[in-house]
């Protein structure tokens, strides 16, 4: 099977924005600023804070109607937390994400030691749970507080040394930690998830947990085990769950995803044999796994509001800001494709 294997580079919509101006500029910006406190406190006061609170981001309402997150002016944020009543050293909890053009910095902060409501007002805003906001806000604006939430939580458990048991402190930046006494140092951690979109040339794949929301079905995925490659924890996750044997595998793009503890999700399409597509469904691990044909994935891709309880069940797909839904829809594109050409073919009607 390994020889037919191959790779390929995913789709330009994928890549980061790194040909525009300035891409490396900022990247060598925000190194420098991981690297030197005095820099990044320096940057932290002219740059911009996303607001958590027991890391749920907050959201503020355009004029559009539609929500966004709330990008705000450290020295708003600095005079809030003031007049709330925390000292201003809270601010240097903020933790750096990103890094506009002309290098002004971003970064996260949880407010969660103050009254909620109380900063709501006072920000005019809302904090909602993260799970809730990436289904509102837009591709470009998810990966920014996913970041963020992940870094924040990461700091709130990992106060203390694996080793000694010792406090650890941070960076200013808050990409590593150290022990107090031995200085080891620590870096957040992300788990390996493989996402994989099982085609048998016909249909496709979809799995659905209980936890799921009604009618929800998903790619296949699964937690990396140590050793292992990626083709590896495909091959082994599609076996346990489903009871098939992979033909082939495609790799499409990854994603960084916060829950539960932060995954680096690793998107491919895989192919099995339509000979051999019988499923045998591991009910500890899925709720149920079937195979959904292309007329039955395009009509949940046009749907606009998720079922609702009493509603006949509607197959609902992950949101857009999740891989699941990228290979949902490469998948889709290249059936319909196929399509296309098979009815071009001379000799079809
Ligand atoms: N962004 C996207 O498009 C999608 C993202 N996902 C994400 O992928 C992740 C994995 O999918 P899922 O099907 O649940 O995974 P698995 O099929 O691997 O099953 C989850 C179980 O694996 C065990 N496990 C092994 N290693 C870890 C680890 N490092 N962290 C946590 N649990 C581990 C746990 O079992 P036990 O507790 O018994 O040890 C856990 O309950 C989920 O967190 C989900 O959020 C899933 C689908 C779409
Ligand atoms: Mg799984």
């Amino acid at each position: 099977m390994w020889s037919r294997l191959r790779t390929i580079l995913p789709s330009p919509n994928c890549l980061p924005p790194r040909w525009c101006s300035g891409f490396v500029s900022r990247m060598r910006y925000m190194n420098r600023l991981k690297e030197d406190d005095t820099a990044c406190l320096s940057a932290l006061h002219n740059g911009q804070i996303f607001l958590f609170h027991h890391l749920s981001p907050l959201l503020q309402c355009t004029q559009r109607g539609t929500l966004r997150p709330a990008a705000l002016a450290t020295s708003d944020v600095q005079s809030v937390l003031e007049r709330l009543g925390s000292d201003g050293s809270l601010v240097k909890k903020s933790v750096l994400v990103s890094c506009l053009e002309q290098n002004q910095a971003q970064f996260c902060l949880d407010v969660g030691e103050l009254d909620q409501v109380s900063v709501e007002e006072a920000c005019e805003g809302k904090f909602l749970d993260l799970r809730k906001s990436l289904f509102l806000l837009t591709t470009a604006e998810a990966p920014i507080l996913a970041k963020g939430q992940a870094l924040l939580r990461w700091h709130q458990t990992s106060r203390f040394c694996s080793a000694t048991g010792q406090l650890t402190h941070r960076n200013q930046a808050g990409s590593q930690r150290a022990c107090s006494s031995n200085g080891i140092i620590y870096y957040p951690k992300m788990s390996p998830v493989v996402i994989v979109l099982v085609s048998d040339g016909r249909r496709c794949l979809l799995g659905r947990q209980p936890a799921f929301p009604l009618g929800m079905y998903s790619a296949l995925a699964g937690f990396c085990d140590m050793g292992e490659s990626l083709e590896e924890a495909l091959c082994r996750e599609v076996a346990e769950e489903v009871g098939l044997e992979l033909q082939s595998i495609t790799y499409s793009s990854s994603q960084h995803w916060p829950f539960p503890h932060s995954s680096l999700m690793l998107g491919c399409h895989a192919t099995v044999s339509p000979a051999h597509t019988q499923l045998q469904v591991d009910h500890a691990e899925l709720e149920n796994a079937r195979w959904f044909s292309l007329e039955e994935i395009t009509s949940a891709l046009k749907l606009q509001t998720p079922p609702q309880r009493g509603d006949s069940p509607a197959l609902w797909l992950p949101p857009k800001q999740a891989v699941a839904h990228r290979l949902i829809t490469e998948w889709t594109k290249q059936q319909l494709l196929k399509d296309t050409d098979q009815n071009q073919r001379p000799g079809s009607c």
